[in-house]
């Protein structure tokens, strides 16, 4: 299978939902319409053997229905191999609400998105993604008990982000310490490109650390609000791809290593919090392979935020998230050397563990 991404465009091309490129076997896809709030959304289900499926609301101003669907079945069937991999026993699921999350959320259109939710009796569990906050899932709360996420003064775990960017920190040094030799980062040149609430969190790690950092988003607010608290430089060029660079981080949306990217990025690593960065897994793996350009696996060091949501479900403690996070350290550096042994890309490598997974408990049931 590939999860090409198709040009908007040329979507209408293909048959509606099982034709999809990104259609990988997918359990169930729900479509959400609810005409009083203005509620569309998907519901994307791609597999519960490990468990429920667990996965993020984005919001987000899609082009096109064809491309909010494109993304919900990219992203759940990322999230099956994000749980299988870092051990948990969840499925892969995922949402995406249609519209722009400053304008267009408001908490009618949250409950009434929960009440969908609520409809799937515990087949999904949502959480926090991009255009969501704390205090968005605080209110799903209120019509459904599927969902995590939710504030620390409400029995949550909180905001997931800040632990999200701790394991992609841990992923990255693992990526730095294959490459490098050492896994310290001091000096390292490093760009994050999206600045939102993983990638702030992260630009504090890397800062810590004493990296030398670059930040790019297209909040230019943000941008100096962020320059200004952790005192890094906002990248003023056009084409941050082809500058020279220790480590580039995604942390903004995905597919950002696409054909034309691919040919330009200069980076010896890539470590990053954005889901799905390889517009096609098979290959632009093999091209960053080729180009000895050593990849850690998006799905794999992002994880930390969904082992901070686990928790609330499991009831374990911050101690046992941290550890848990700081494990994708281990993990990200086996599947570097699985890769090397095995001559497959890092993304390979690391889908081959979480099938395993999945295929054992398959066998099981
Ligand atoms: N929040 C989590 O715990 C979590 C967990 C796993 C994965 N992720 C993934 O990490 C990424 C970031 O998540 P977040 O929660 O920080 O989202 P966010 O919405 O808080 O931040 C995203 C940021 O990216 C910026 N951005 C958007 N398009 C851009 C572009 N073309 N170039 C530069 N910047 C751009 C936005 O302006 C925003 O500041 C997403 O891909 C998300 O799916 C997040």
């Amino acid at each position: 299978m590939t999860t090409d991404v198709v040009p908007t465009n040329e979507l209408h091309k293909i048959d509606p939902v099982f034709g999809q490129l990104s259609f990988d076997n997918h359990e169930q896809i729900v479509f959400c319409n609810d005409k009083d709030t203005g509620l569309k959304a998907i519901i994307g289900i791609h597999n519960t053997v490990l468990g429920p499926a667990l996965g993020g609301t984005r919001m987000w101003n899609y082009k096109s229905e064809w491309e909010a669907l494109n993304d919900v079945l990219r992203l759940s069937r990322g999230m099956t191999f994000k749980s299988a991999i870092t051990g948990l026993n969840l499925g892969g699921g995922k949402a995406v609400i249609i519209g722009d999350a400053k304008t267009q959320k408001t908490p009618e259109l949250m409950l009434r998105f929960g009440e969908f939710v609520h409809s799937l009796g515990g087949k999904y569990i949502t959480a926090e993604d991009v255009g969501m906050a704390t205090e968005d899932m605080d209110l799903v709360r209120t019509v459904t008990p599927y969902v995590t996420g939710i504030s620390e003064s409400k029995g949550g775990a909180g905001n997931p982000s800040p632990i999200t960017a701790y394991g992609v920190f841990m992923g990255m040094k693992a990526a730095a310490k294959y490459k490098f030799g050492s896994d310290i980062l001091e000096d390292k040149v490093i760009y994050v490109e999206g600045i939102g609430n993983v990638g702030e969190a992260l630009v504090e790690n890397l800062t810590n650390e004493g990296a030398k950092v670059y930040i790019s988003d297209i909040n230019q607010e943000r941008l100096e609000e962020v320059r200004d608290k952790y005192n890094v430089d906002i990248y003023g060029g056009s084409n941050l791809y082809a500058e020279e660079m220790d480590i580039y981080a995604p942390c903004a949306l995905g597919a950002t290593i696409n054909d034309v990217s691919i040919r330009q990025i200069r980076a010896k690593v890539i470590a990053g919090a954005a889901n799905n960065q390889l517009a096609d897994e098979q290959k632009h793996g093999m091209l960053l392979r080729k180009k000895g350009i050593v990849y850690a696996p998006d799905f794999l060091i992002n994880a930390g935020g969904i082992i901070n949501v686990y928790a609330e479900l499991e009831n374990y403690d911050r101690k046992e998230i941290i550890r848990k996070t700081e494990h994708i350290y281990n993990t990200t550096l086996e599947i570097l050397n699985n890769a090397e042994a095995n001559d497959v890309t890092t993304h390979q490598a690391a889908l081959d563990i979480a099938q395993a997974r999945i295929n054992a408990r398959k066998k099981e049931k």
